[in-house]
């Protein structure tokens, strides 16, 4: 309703192939596609400019008062005045009104290239038709734009200048009207050469529009004979679609009431005479009507601009993979960096374990002041020699097994050591891991001693539970049998505390070695906690 207002035209009612020329709107009714730049008018535009500036208006050209004062004279008149101002065909009748607007705008889609002299003489027959036409119906839009490109066709050799001149807003127009701007989104060559797609796309639909431009004189010619005095519109063009139309709307492109589907818009929309005037000159080289050119010109576009989406999308995709392309130079200036900071931390590592390695040589006792290592093992003292059947390396076999009445019934593996260094006196160490995870579990180790010339034993032991303690009994044979004769703890010691022990070694008849452990807690009497055999894996 906005746009009705503003364009403000007698008795017009749009269609949906209607156009209004965008140089009827501000340049903020424009917005850029984001993808390609590509120019949109704004949901919320509404036409604004009418009074064109006087350049583009020209004497040929028309204001909307003009146009308004003209359709309410005669057409005759109409005709007579674009004759004085002797500039040109625009403006020239009621059709030419109309028409006159989207040349003063350069209209962008359907106006032919290259048409220069025959236009005066076509002009002048337009203007005759003008003439036996005086009632012009409300002018369509579209009938606008169609005219448009045939007032185009029709204007006068000095307009063509005028029509290649510079744009309103200084940007290039070529003849046919398209602003370079208007195809040409900023960007790569791509698009500068997709831009040049939409310029050849125009071209070649006007090369096909032109193959009559040589001929339009001979047309001329038979439109000057047909269009004497007294000829009605329907004599003009004998052929069917001419004969339809009002002969009053010969050249003010009444738009047609759709006769067939919407899908053949070419015959639904057209207006008849522009459309038939596209057609007489085209009767025998593949007949194209204004509307098959604009609508072929949309789908063009289309295409043309679907490639600069293409070409927009493989822009960003590249910039994306620049992008890419610098964060993994920078990871990669970042990994160095830390490499060398690995790298000097190494050498600092290596330093203190020198260091350190040197410290331990000047703490440790000399090599010097050590026995020499002798080759042979160190002479067991006699005074031992009762517990020699202990002596060596046992691990057990099967695993031990740990009951207590406090306890869920355990296994454990065991290793242990049983040697001495020539004193009256055996060292050991027990220490036992978990079957499955092999995790250390209890550790002990110590002395067992012999009172000389006795079977009474002395076995002193600590444990890693934070347990000392002195178990003291008699060796008989292969046997030793030992009860705890003191026990001591850390003070946190965990609870219950042990407070009796005894254990039993013995050889078995297979040379195994087994001990069973008993004790008695501050919870439980004296019960059996540990029952292990080995064997003897060193001698
Ligand atoms: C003579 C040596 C040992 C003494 C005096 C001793 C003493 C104890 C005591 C007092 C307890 C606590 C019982 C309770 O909570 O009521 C205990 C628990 C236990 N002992 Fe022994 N134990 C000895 C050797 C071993 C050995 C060689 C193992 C082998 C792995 C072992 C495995 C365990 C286990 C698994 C428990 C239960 C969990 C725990 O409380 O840590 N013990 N032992």
């Amino acid at each position: 309703m906005q746009w009705l207002k503003a364009v403000q035209r007698d008795n017009w009612t749009p269609t949906k192939y209607s156009f209004l020329c965008s140089e009827h709107f501000t340049k903020d009714s424009f917005s850029k596609r984001l993808e390609d730049q590509h120019r949109l008018l704004k949901p919320t535009a509404v036409p604004s400019i009418f009074h064109l500036p006087e350049k583009k208006r020209g004497a040929g050209s028309h204001s909307r008062t003009r146009r308004r004062g003209t359709r309410k004279a005669s057409g005759g008149l109409r005709g007579r005045s674009s004759e004085t101002d002797g500039k040109g065909a625009a403006g020239s009748s009621s059709s030419e009104n109309l028409t006159a607007k989207p040349e003063s705008c350069k209209p962008k889609r359907a106006t032919p290239k290259g048409e220069t002299a025959p236009r005066a003489t076509h002009k002048a027959a337009l203007q005759e038709r003008a003439q036996r036409s005086p009632q012009g119906p409300p002018g369509d839009a579209l009938a606008a734009a169609a005219s448009g490109s045939r007032a185009v066709a029709s204007t006068p050799a000095g307009d063509a200048g005028r029509e290649s001149g510079g744009a309103p807003d200084g940007g290039l127009v070529d003849k046919s009207g398209i602003s370079k701007d208007d195809f040409s989104p900023p960007g790569s060559g791509a698009c500068r050469f997709i831009g040049s797609l939409h310029s050849y796309s125009f071209s070649s639909r006007h090369t096909r529009e032109r193959p009559s431009v040589p001929r339009e004189p001979v047309d001329r010619k038979r439109l000057k004979r047909d269009v004497e005095p007294g000829c009605s519109g329907t004599s003009l063009r004998p052929d069917k679609g001419l004969a339809q139309s009002p002969p009053t709307s010969s050249l003010t492109a009444t738009p047609q009431k759709p006769s067939q589907s919407p899908s053949a818009p070419p015959t639904d929309v057209t207006p008849k005479p522009a459309a038939e005037a596209v057609q007489s000159e085209h009767s025998d080289a593949s007949p194209m009507s204004i509307n098959e050119v604009i609508l072929s010109a949309s789908g063009a576009c289309r295409l043309i601009d679907s490639l600069h989406s293409y070409c927009s999308s493989s822009r960003q995709s590249r910039s994306q993979v620049c992008c890419l392309r610098g964060q993994v130079e920078k990871k990669k200036g970042e990994l160095r960096s830390l490499r060398q900071r690995v790298s000097r931390s190494d050498g600092q590592v290596r330093k203190l374990q020198e260091k350190l390695d040197e410290l331990q040589r000047g703490s440790a006792p000399r090599a010097s002041s050590l026995p020499a290592p002798s080759r042979e093992p160190p002479k067991m003292s006699p005074v031992v020699e009762p517990l020699s059947w202990m002596l060596g390396t046992w691990l057990s076999d099967p695993p031990g097994a740990g009951t207590f009445p406090t306890l869920q019934p355990f296994q454990y593996l065991e290793e242990v050591h049983i040697s001495h260094v020539g004193q009256p006196v055996l060292n050991f160490s027990f220490n036992a891991f978990h079957p499955d995870t092999r995790k250390p579990m209890h550790r002990e180790c110590g002395f067992i001693r012999l009172e000389p010339d006795t079977n009474k034993v002395a076995f002193v032991s600590a444990q890693n539970t934070g347990i000392v303690e002195v178990e003291e009994g008699e060796v008989n044979g292969q046997e030793l049998c030992i009860a705890s004769h003191s026990i001591a703890r850390i003070s946190f010691a965990k609870e219950p505390h042990v407070e009796q022990i005894t254990r039993k070694f013995r050889l078995n008849s297979e040379g195994k070695l087994e001990q069973t452990v008993s004790m008695a807690t501050t919870t439980q009497p004296m019960t059996q906690h540990l029952h292990i055999t080995y064997k003897k894996v060193t001698p």
